[in-house]
């Protein structure tokens, strides 16, 4: 299962650079599938969730090359339709394969996806949108079995802006007869890569970034090269790692944009930030400042993906501090496992209540989910004494060897097999 050690209490500081966004690499890797030619992708990170969207699309039949941050996928000998169900338990995102086979292969079997436990996490929106397009959708067994003549463009209103469901209708509609037009489109950085990935293989698709975005169908895809973004949520990570333990980090390899809400409330909690185009240092303060209301909400607020991390910092501020996920109902797993740390956290259904306390204290702790299991190792970085956080298979997910990162900025963390 493999665990994190981390002894806390040094200031980090140095330089760290961070690799492609996990959640922009996922749908980009599944949207291969639908040119039947080559994909060369750039910048890819080392995460478990990499390795298993490589097995999903090497289970279809494409071919699938990996040398060091660059894998190229052929997708031509795509000879299978049935997605593995252990592959599709393992990660939400294989969910995005529903949009891209249907439009390669005009049918896709797939069971119901897995990935992080933080609520329930329905794909309904994903269904009407893909039938509104054409798709015929059997459900049996746990099984969806989706089926289409051809698909034809048409107006979509998306009843919340759903990042997968935003991605899978793009998808879907690349090779579709006609124009889609996707309304309360999801804006996350994520979508614009993907559209500039699918544009740069032929495809035509605009507003991406923004809450319509227009695909008019086009015949064919064709090979592509294409530079992945870097990760905002790793880069988030490190930036308050840096603000925990009253450290001075630079942080590389960002777009700034991609982390203005990170760093308006990074530095409502004391922080002293200063960027130039593609690095951003942060100072932590001497004590770190409540923050009265963080909330998520869809980008460009502020991430859900952050709101762990988030939590670990101000459990350690000068005051009480509240938190309002608006987007998962079930994510304060890490409130309890701070908790054994000596925070004091209370949470009512989607707000949390921070009362900062003097000091965090070392102790054993267990990843829930990604994000939480990040948010465990930067309380542990600045915690007193030695902290464990086991099932680190879930911080796997989404960064890549963050013990090496975080040794290379002075923290005192190993990781046991
Ligand atoms: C691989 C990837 O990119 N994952 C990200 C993506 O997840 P994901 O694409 O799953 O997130 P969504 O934006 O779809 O989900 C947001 C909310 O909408 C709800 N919903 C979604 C789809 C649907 O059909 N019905 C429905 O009710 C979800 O339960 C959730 O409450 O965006 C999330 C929100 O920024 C991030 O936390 C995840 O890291
Ligand atoms: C929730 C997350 O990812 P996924 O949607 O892949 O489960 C995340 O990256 O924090």
């Amino acid at each position: 299962m493999g665990k994190f050690i981390v002894n806390g209490g040094n200031k980090l500081s140095g330089e760290v650079s961070v690799f492609g966004a996990k959640n922009s690499v996922l749908p980009i890797l599944a949207s291969t599938v639908i040119s039947g030619n080559k994909s060369t992708i750039l910048n890819i990170p080392d995460l478990r969730d990499v390795e298993i969207m490589e097995k999903i699309l090497t289970s279809l039949g494409c071919s699938v090359e990996r040398i060091d941050k660059i894998i190229w996928v052929d997708s031509k000998p795509i000879n299978q339709i049935k997605i593995p169900e252990e592959l599709v338990r393992e990660m939400r995102s294989s969910i995005i394969l529903m949009g891209a086979m249907l439009a390669r292969c005009g049918e896709v079997i797939v069971s119901y996806p897995g990935g992080c436990e933080i609520g329930p996490r329905p794909i309904d929106l994903h269904l009407k949108a893909l039938k509104e397009l054409g798709a015929e959708i059997e459900e049996s067994h746990g099984f969806l079995h989706c089926k289409t003549n051809g698909l034809k463009g048409c107006d979509i209103q998306l009843d919340y802006p759903s990042v997968g469901a935003t991605e899978n209708t793009i998808l879907a509609a690349v090779t579709a007869e006609g124009t889609t037009i996707i309304r309360n489109a999801a804006r996350e950085p994520e979508i614009i890569d993907l559209q500039y990935y699918l544009n740069k293989a032929g495809a035509k698709v605009s507003g991406a970034g923004t809450s319509v975005v227009t695909i008019e169908g086009v015949k064919n895809l064709h090979d592509v090269t294409h530079n992945i973004i870097p990760d905002r949520i790793v880069a988030g990570t490190y930036m308050a790692a840096a603000a925990i333990t009253e450290g001075e980090v630079i942080i590389k390899n960002v777009i700034i944009d991609h982390l203005q809400a990170i760093i308006a409330k990074l530095k409502e909690a004391g922080a002293l930030i200063y960027y130039d185009n593609n690095s951003i240092k942060v100072v932590g303060p001497k004590k770190i400042n409540s923050i009265e209301m963080l909330q998520t909400l869809p980008y460009p607020g502020f991430p859900t993906d952050m709101q762990a991390q988030m939590m670990a910092l101000l459990s350690i501020a000068s005051g009480t501090s509240i938190i309002t996920e608006t987007i998962f109902e079930n994510r304060f797993k890490h409130a309890e496992e701070l908790a054994r740390m000596g925070a004091k956290i209370k949470t009512f259904g989607k707000v949390a209540v921070i009362k900062g306390v003097k000091e965090l204290t070392g102790a054993k702790t267990t990843a829930k989910d990604l994000r939480g299991g990040a948010a465990l190792v930067l309380a542990g970085l600045v915690a007193k004494g030695t902290t464990e956080v086991e099932n680190i298979y879930h911080i796997e997910r989404g960064y890549e060897n963050l013990h090496l990162s975080l040794q290379d900025i002075g923290a005192d963390i190993k990781k046991i097999d």
